[in-house]
């Protein structure tokens, strides 16, 4: 093989870091997503299937994938799961009364065979907010502690006004 086909055909079989953005409708996902791409907080709408950008980080590239959150699309995210390398799940950390419903979620794909080796990001948004539940209170009702052998962080963030470390 040549110099030149030898490497374009390292490029070709280069594999995609694929980073899907997970959580409930609402929780501020693609709002996240533009402001981890653009710097800047975008007007959204809720998401029916997907967006997907490519974004830099720390000189590297990585695919995100960012799916609707509503309860009729969640059932589709599982045809996303194949070859993730992380999961970031945001959560609405001001609407208290579907934090059950997030966690629940968070569990059911936790199970899932494909996403066994994927770290976990969790991320409390929406931290400008009266009222909000800080990222001690949003683990302990996502049962984050007793997660065993997966790699997991939380953030508390602000995708609109970009505080939180991530969220820069
Ligand atoms: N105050 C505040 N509002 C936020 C924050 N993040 C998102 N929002 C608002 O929350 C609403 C929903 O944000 P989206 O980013 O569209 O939510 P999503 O998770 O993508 O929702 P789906 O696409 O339906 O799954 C929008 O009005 C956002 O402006 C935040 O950190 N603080
Ligand atoms: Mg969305």
């Amino acid at each position: 093989m040549g110099a030149f086909q030898s490497m374009f055909s390292r490029l070709w079989s280069k594999k995609e870091v694929r980073i899907l953005i997970l959580g409930l409708d609402n929780a501020g996902k693609t709002t996240l997503l533009y402001r981890l791409k653009i710097g800047e907080v975008v007007t959204t709408v809720p998401t029916i299937g997907f967006n997907l950008e490519s974004v830099t980080y720390k000189n590297l590239d990585f695919n995100v994938w960012d799916l609707g959150g509503q309860t009729s699309i969640r059932p589709y995210w599982r045809c996303y799961y194949a070859n993730t390398a992380a999961v970031v799940f945001v959560v609405d950390a001001t609407d208290h009364t579907r934090l059950e419903t997030a966690a629940d979620e968070l569990a059911a794909m936790l199970d899932e065979d494909e996403l066994q080796s994927a770290s976990l990001l969790v991320f409390a948004n929406k931290q400008d907010q009266p009222g909000v539940l800080g990222a001690a209170e949003i683990s302990e009702v996502l049962k984050l502690p007793s997660l065993k052998e997966r790699n997991w962080s939380i953030f508390p963030c602000s995708a609109v006004t970009g505080d939180g470390e991530f969220c820069e």
